[in-house]
C-alpha cells in the first residue's frame, strides 16, 4: 500500500515489472476501458499465468472507498459465475488515487462481443445454448442476492466468457445493499441520480428510472435486467437497445413495456412467459433468481 503512483504507473507503461501485493507482473496489452477505469492484460512473471488488471481512477475519498468495496466484494463472493479477484492495492498520489484489482483473466471477451460476432456471421444462439448461458448468469446473480447484495448493472457487456463459454459476471462497481427503503423525496432523487450514473439505461428497471417514495428498492431491479439479458440471448440485443441507439425515450419504451416478441414466440412459449414475468412493471411480481432457475429447469 501507499507506493508512489508515478513510479508504479511508469513501470507498467514501459518494459518494467510492476509489483502488486507482493507479486511481480509485466503488462501485455489493454483489454478494455470503462468510464473510470482501464483494464490491461498482465502476466505473473513467476508462473506465466495471465490476469486482468483493472485500474480504477479515484478523484476523491468517496470513489476510493467505493473502488475498495468493489475489490472486497469481488473477493468475498464465491461462485464460478462471478469474477474473482486475486488481490488488490491502493496507490495514493494527491490529489487522487488508483485502486488496482488483479482479476482472473477471461480470454473470450464479453457476451456482447459474442453477439456482435454472431450477428456478423448471420447466426443466432441455439435454444440449448441460450438456456445454458442464462442458467449460469442466474446462478451468479443468485449468489449475489444470497449474500444480501444487488448488482444493479447487469448487461451483456458485463458478462465475460471463460473456458467453454462459461458466463462470468464482472464489474461489481455498482453493487449495493439488496433492499433499501426510500422514505423521502430527497432519498428518491439521490438514488435516481446514482442509477443514472451507474446503471446502464436500456437495462435499468422502471423503479430506478423513477424512484417511488415510501417503498423498498430490492433485488427485483436485477431481475428486470435479467429479463433484458434473456431477451438479448434470443435477439442478440436487449429489448430497449434499439430505442436507446435511435435516441428515442427509453423511459417511455420501458414504461409501456413495448418490445417485439415474435422470435420468442417462435422459439419457446415458456421462455417468452419467463421474459414477460421478469419484465413486469411491478417489481413485486418479478420472480426471484432462485425461482427463475427452477423455471429454467422446468423449461429444459
Ligand atoms: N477479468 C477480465 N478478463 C478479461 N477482460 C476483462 C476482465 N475484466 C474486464 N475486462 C474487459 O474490460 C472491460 C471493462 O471492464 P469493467 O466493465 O469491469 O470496467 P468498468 O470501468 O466498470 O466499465 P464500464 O464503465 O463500461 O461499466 C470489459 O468490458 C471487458 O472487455
Amino acid at each position: 500500500m501507499g507506493k508512489a503512483l508515478s513510479r508504479i504507473g511508469s513501470s507498467l507503461c514501459g518494459v518494467g515489472v510492476t509489483v502488486i501485493d507482493g507479486n511481480k507482473y509485466i503488462k501485455h496489452r489493454q483489454l478494455g476501458e470503462g468510464a473510470f477505469s482501464y483494464v490491461d492484460e498482465i502476466e505473473d512473471i513467476k508462473d506465466g499465468k495471465l490476469y486482468a488488471l483493472k485500474r480504477i481512477i479515484c478523484h476523491d475519498s468517496k470513489s476510493e472507498k467505493e473502488a475498495v468495496a468493489e475489490a472486497k466484494a469481488t473477493q468475498s463472493l464465491s461462485s464460478k459465475h462471478i469474477i474473482k479477484c486475486r488481490s488488490f492495492e491502493v496507490f495514493k498520489k494527491a490529489p487522487y488515487s488508483e485502486v488496482w484489482l488483479v482479476l482472473e483473466y477471461y480470454d473470450k471477451g464479453t457476451l456482447w462481443d459474442h453477439f456482435q460476432k454472431l450477428k456478423s456471421e448471420n447466426k443466432v444462439l441455439k435454444f440449448n445454448e441460450i438456456v445454458r448461458l442464462f442458467r449460469g448468469i442466474v446462478e451468479g446473480v443468485n449468489a449475489i442476492h444470497e449474500a444480501g447484495m444487488v448488482h444493479r448493472d447487469l448487461k451483456p457487456a458485463n458478462i465475460l466468457l471463460g473456458a467453454e463459454n462459461c458466463p462470468v459476471i464482472c464489474d461489481l462497481g455498482s453493487l449495493a445493499e439488496a433492499s433499501v427503503k426510500i422514505s423521502t423525496k430527497k432519498e428518491a432523487q439521490t438514488l435516481e441520480d446514482l442509477a443514472s450514473e451507474r446503471c446502464t439505461l436500456p437495462y435499468r428497471a422502471p423503479e430506478l428510472l423513477s424512484v417511488p417514495v415510501g417503498d423498498y428498492i430490492t433485488t427485483s431491479t436485477d431481475i428486470w435486467s435479467l429479463g433484458c439479458i434473456l431477451y438479448s440471448l434470443v435477439y442478440l440485443e436487449g429489448p430497449f437497445d434499439s430505442v436507446w441507439l435511435k435516441g428515442d425515450s427509453v423511459h417511455l419504451a420501458v414504461q409501456s413495456a413495448k418490445f417485439d416478441t415474435q422470435k420468442l414466440d417462435e422459439l419457446s412459449g415458456p421462455l417468452k412467459a419467463l421474459v414477460e414475468q421478469m419484465l413486469d412493471q411491478d417489481p413485486k411480481y418479478r420472480p426471484p433468481a432462485d425461482l427463475v432457475n427452477r423455471r429454467l429447469e422446468e423449461i429444459i
